[in-house]
């Protein structure tokens, strides 16, 4: 097994994350080493901010985040090849006029000699070769996902985070978008509140009001979640969402 398929090892101690004088993380503490990762939580309970933390595009407030040892807030450049996310709005990710453009910049960021060749090797990869030059706002939103997944793919990251990039996306653009990810070999982390698209994970994460409420085996904790939810919405109204 070479590097590239050895798993990443992601290790948050005593983490917390204020904004602010807000507390949004505090005392996380995870050592994982699985390869498909589930966050799962309410809405407003933290999964956004703990991508954030893991993709090093926030600092911790307090502890420590570590990916193979490498902080990925400080060490940006480490960063960009251990670590890639995938938001759930592909227009907040899209920085360029033209597929690949979009694609090369990445490329470019890790010091590739041709970034736009290595741009348009990847989108033949894919079957897309015909984007290159069209521009990205002329596509609808799950080729704009698409090409966004193209462009985090091509820079081979150790650990993809996916900020539920399904959401709003039809069924078969999903399957498409699912079978792409189903064969990536580095360490999936996948942030959502449902627990359907987990049950195939390793392991999974339950964060509540910015804490981890339980982890483990999805078999044990999505049933715990589902029937805590479940009470929940039994109760909650609508002015009663969790802050
Ligand atoms: N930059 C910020 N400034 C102030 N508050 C923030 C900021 N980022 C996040 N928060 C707050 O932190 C809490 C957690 O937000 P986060 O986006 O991480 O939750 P989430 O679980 O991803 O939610 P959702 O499922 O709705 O996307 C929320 O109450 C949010 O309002």
């Amino acid at each position: 097994m070479d590097s590239q398929m050895k798993p990443a090892r992601i290790e948050f101690s005593t983490a917390a994350l204020t904004v602010a004088e807000r507390r949004i993380l505090s005392d996380l503490s995870v050592d994982l080493t699985a390869k498909r990762i589930g966050i799962i939580g309410r809405n407003g309970s933290g999964k956004t901010s703990f991508a954030r933390l893991l993709s090093g595009l926030v600092e911790p407030s307090a502890g420590t985040v570590r990916i193979d040892g490498v902080d990925p807030a400080k060490d940006r450049r480490a960063a960009l090849s251990l670590v890639g996310i995938l938001f759930q709005n592909p227009d907040h990710q899209i920085i360029f006029p033209t597929v690949v453009e979009e694609l090369a910049f990445g490329l470019r960021q890790l010091g590739l000699d041709d970034p736009e060749g290595a741009a348009r090797a990847q989108l033949d990869r894919f079957g897309k070769s015909h984007w290159a030059d069209s521009h990205v706002h002329g596509l609808s939103q799950g080729q704009k996902q698409l090409v966004c997944l193209m462009a985090v793919l091509a820079m081979a990251p150790r650990i993809l985070v996916l900020d539920e990039p399904f959401a709003g996306l039809d069924i078969p653009t999903r399957m498409q978008l699912g079978r792409y990810l189903d064969q990536y070999e580095g360490t999936l982390v996948h942030v959502t509140h449902d627990p359907h698209e987990l049950t195939a994970y390793d392991h999974v994460l339950w964060i509540e009001a910015g804490k981890l409420a339980q982890q483990g085996l999805p078999t044990d904790v999505l049933p715990a979640f589902t029937a805590q939810m479940t009470q929940q919405g039994e109760s909650d109204d609508i002015s009663d969402l969790s802050d």
